[in-house]
C-alpha cells in the first residue's frame, strides 16, 4: 500500500518548472530513492511533501490524506520526518539534547514544568522522553555517546543524530536528502547498515541520494528527475540500465 503520492505535483519558480507533472507513489515499509542530476529538482520534491513549498499544481497524500498546502509543522506532526542536506545540529549541546529537541512536541511536558517540576506526572513524563530519546540514538548506534556534546562526535556520527533527531518524532516516514553525502566509505557502509535496520522496525525510508552504490545497495524502488520531469522509475537494476537515466548521467551519446 502506498504511503504517499504525489499526483501530478507541479511547482514553478518564475519561468522555471522545477518540478514538472511529477507521479510517485512510497510504498509502506520500503526505502525508496530518488536520484538525478544537480539541479533535477529532488530538494525541492522533498520541500513540497514537507510543506516548505506548495505546489503550484498537482497533489500530495500522505496516508490517503491530502497534505499539500498545510504547514510544515502539521505535516511534520501527522508522521513526516526528514533530515537537510546541510547539518543542522545544535552543536554546543550534549548529543541526547539535541534528540530530545525532536521529542519535545511528543509531551505535555515543556520548559515551564521542568522548572517548577510540580506534579509526578512531568517527572514520568520526562524521564519516558529520556528513554524514548535513549531508544532513538541506539537505533543509529550513538546510545554511547548520548551526553558528549555534539560537536565532539565525527562526522559521520553528527549525521547519524540527525536521522535519531528525526525519529524522535516518531514519523512513519522518513525523509533523507542526501544523508550519505561527505562520509567516507566506512562511514557510508555503516549509515548503509543502520538504514536497514530502520526499515526493520517498520519505518518507510525516502531519501535523495547521489552516490550510487550507496543507492543501488539499499532501495527497493528508484524514481529519476531529469529537470524536474521523473524520467524513470524502478528497481535498481532496471534503472541502472536505462538509457535515458544513463543518457541524463553522462549526456548524449553515453553507452552502458
Ligand atoms: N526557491 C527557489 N527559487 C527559484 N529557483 C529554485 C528555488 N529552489 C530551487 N530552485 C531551482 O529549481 C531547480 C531544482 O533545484 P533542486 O535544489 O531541487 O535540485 P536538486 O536535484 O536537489 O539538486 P542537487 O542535487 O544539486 O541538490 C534548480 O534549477 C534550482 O535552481
Amino acid at each position: 500500500m502506498a504511503i504517499l503520492t504525489l499526483d501530478n505535483v507541479t511547482i514553478r519558480f518564475g519561468g522555471l518548472v522545477a518540478v514538472d507533472k511529477v507521479n510517485l507513489a512510497v510504498e509502506e515499509g520500503n526505502i525508496q530513492a530518488l536520484i538525478g542530476p544537480n539541479g533535477a529538482g529532488k530538494s525541492t520534491l522533498f520541500n513540497l511533501i514537507t510543506g516548505i513549498y506548495t505546489p503550484t499544481e498537482g497533489e500530495i497524500r500522505f496516508n490517503g490524506e491530502v497534505i499539500s498546502g498545510r504547514q510544515t509543522h502539521q505535516i511534520a506532526a501527522l508522521g513526516i520526518g526528514r533530515t537537510f542536506q546541510n547539518i543542522r545540529l545544535f552543536n554546543e549541546l550534549p548529543v541526547i539534547e539535541n534528540v530530545l529537541i525532536g521529542a519535545h512536541t511528543r509531551g505535555k511536558w515543556d520548559l515551564l514544568g521542568s522548572i517548577l517540576r510540580p506534579a509526578p506526572w512531568v517527572k514520568r513524563e520526562e524521564e519516558q522522553l529520556l528513554d524514548w530519546a535513549m531508544e532513538c540514538l541506539d537505533r543509529v548506534d550513538l546510545a554511547g555517546k548520548a551526553w558528549e556534546i555534539a560537536s565532539n562526535l565525527s562526522y559521520g556520527e553528527q549525521r547519524r543524530l540527525e536521522i535519531a533527531r528525526a525519529l524522535a518524532l516518531k514519523p512513519r516516514i522518513l525523509l533523507l536528502d542526501e544523508p550519505a553525502a561527505g562520509m567516507n566509505p566506512f562511514e557510508k557502509q555503516v549509515l548503509m547498515e543502520i538504514v536497514q535496520k530502520i526499515r526493520q522496525t517498520g519505518m518507510t525510508v525516502f531519501l535523495v541520494e547521489h552516490d550510487m552504490k550507496f543507492v543501488m545497495g539499499i532501495s527497493d524502488r528508484i524514481a529519476v528527475l531529469d529537470y524536474g520531469v521523473k524520467i524513470a522509475e524502478g528497481k535498481p537494476e532496471e534503472v541502472r540500465v536505462n538509457p535515458q537515466v544513463i543518457e541524463a548521467y553522462l549526456g548524449k551519446g553515453a553507452k552502458h
